[in-house]
């Protein structure tokens, strides 16, 4: 009989041997070198390492936004090289929120518009999607905010907006690329904070890619990619 409990859970992304080369011109650009990886359901983990070495290609990788040139991604136990892209693009629509350094609103909608964006392709009805972004405004504190437009924010508030925008689909995964990277210490730190309780109360997984090792020292594990290769 076997002895492994049948509960275990399967980590949430999984990544082995994988390898990423982008081509330029006649020259193909090794990026990432057979990078093994488990990021379980409900972790915090940050990657930092020197400009160039791939940390945004793999966070590509990891929220199915790209697929390797080798090696296997699953995500939620899927092969994601036996998903088509239409499957993918639902799956990502469904579990993954992503945050940006440069925040990515757009300055002609308010902030529940830009929110409510994510929304517009599910099966919601109008007021249920109004439901949906005022909560999401709540949980990043900007429930008084609904009406404003990006220009009239803060880098910190339209930040937030961008979580919001993340997080109102429900998503398992929060994927952030250099969210700090753009904001003053103060604003920085509302971001963190954020970002725990997600972690915390909402146990979202949350990865986060930064430069800034007070970002990376709210994770619960930092990992370090040199050249392409993960230390
Ligand atoms: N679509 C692409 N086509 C060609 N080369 C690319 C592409 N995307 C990334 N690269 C190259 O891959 C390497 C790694 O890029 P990546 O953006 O993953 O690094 P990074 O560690 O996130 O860097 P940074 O900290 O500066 O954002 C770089 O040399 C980059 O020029």
């Amino acid at each position: 009989m076997s002895t492994v409990p049948s509960e275990v859970t399967p980590p949430l992304i999984r990544l082995r041997g994988v390898s990423k080369s982008y081509r330029r011109g006649d020259l193909v650009v090794p990026v990432l070198e057979e990078v093994n990886l488990d990021i379980e359901t409900g972790a915090f983990e940050a990657f930092m390492g020197p400009s160039g070495s791939g940390k945004s290609t793999l966070l590509n990788l990891i929220s199915g936004l790209d697929r390797p040139t080798t090696g296997v991604v699953e995500v939620g136990g899927q092969d994601l090289a036996r998903m088509s892209d239409k499957e993918l693009s639902d799956w990502r629509a469904g579990h993954v929120g992503f945050v940006f350094q440069m925040y990515n609103l757009l300055p002609v909608l308010t902030a529940a518009e830009n929110v409510e964006l994510p929304l517009l392709l599910s099966p919601l009805s109008r007021s249920e999607r109004r439901e949906h972004v005022a909560a999401a405004l709540e949980v990043v504190g900007l429930g008084h905010r609904m009406k404003h437009r990006p220009p009239q924010m803060s880098g910190g508030e339209q930040q937030r907006v961008a979580i919001a925008r993340a997080i109102v689909t429900d998503p398992d995964l929060l994927i952030a690329d250099e969210p700090t990277g753009d904001l003053d210490r103060q604003s920085a730190e509302q971001v963190l904070d954020l970002f725990e309780v997600l972690h915390h109360e909402l146990h979202k997984t949350l990865v986060l890619v930064t430069h800034d090792p007070h970002a990376a020292r709210r994770a619960d594990l930092v990992r370090h990619l040199e050249k392409g290769l993960l230390q």
